[in-house]
């Protein structure tokens, strides 16, 4: 069987560790120093379940509530990593945002998404709670995991959880696309 591809765009606020997390996925490294991005693909083939995958992960510019998301991201997307940083209640209400604008852009009332909480190691700078971001992702009913991109926590679940998602199809049913991991 040819392989199938999934193409997912990796959005949120800027120095969440959208970067780190997909490098770490990618590459299996993490990169300390900061440097923004504008926008980079990688690609990595996996095999879940028997069934062999060709992702193409667009790691996005970091966003806030004002900018606009460009019209590519919401055509020929099958999911979305949408990213905070359990540090930042910024941006985690940027994600809230992001997440009502690519509903809006694409006329969808569902998404395949998995809602991240990056950066877990920070313990004493923890300011989101889980279970406020377990809450945020059953409102979306999207799936939710905590990560470190730092400590490789996690990381290789959120792409795995993904690809799960996608294969939920367009949400048209919403009430497939429920799942939620701690
Ligand atoms: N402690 C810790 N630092 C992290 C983690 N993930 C990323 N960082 C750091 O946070 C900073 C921003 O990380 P990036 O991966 O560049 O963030 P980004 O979301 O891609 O940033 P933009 O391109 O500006 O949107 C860097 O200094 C990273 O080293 C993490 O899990 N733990």
């Amino acid at each position: 069987m040819p392989p199938r591809s999934r193409k997912i765009a990796i959005m949120g606020f800027r120095s969440v560790g959208k970067s780190s997390l997909t490098i770490q996925f990618v590459e299996n490294q993490f990169v300390d120093s900061y440097d923004p991005t504008i926008e980079n693909t990688f690609n990595k083939n996996l095999k879940i379940n028997g069934h062999d995958y060709t992702l193409e992960l667009i790691d996005t510019a970091g966003q806030d509530e004002f900018s606009i998301v460009p019209q590519s991201y919401s055509m020929n997307i099958d999911g979305y990593v949408l990213v905070y940083s359990v540090t930042s209640k910024k941006s985690f209400d940027v994600i809230n945002v992001i997440h009502d604008k690519l509903l809006d852009m694409t006329g969808k009332s569902h998404l395949p998404m998995v809602l991240v909480g990056n950066k877990t190691d920070l313990r004493m700078e923890r300011v989101v709670s889980q279970e406020e971001g377990r809450r945020l992702a059953t409102s979306w009913k999207a799936a939710f995991l905590e990560a470190s991109a730092k400590e490789n926590q996690k990381v290789v679940d959120i792409f795995h959880t993904m690809i799960s998602q996608t294969e939920k199809g367009d949400g048209s049913d919403p009430e497939k696309g429920n799942c939620v991991l701690s």
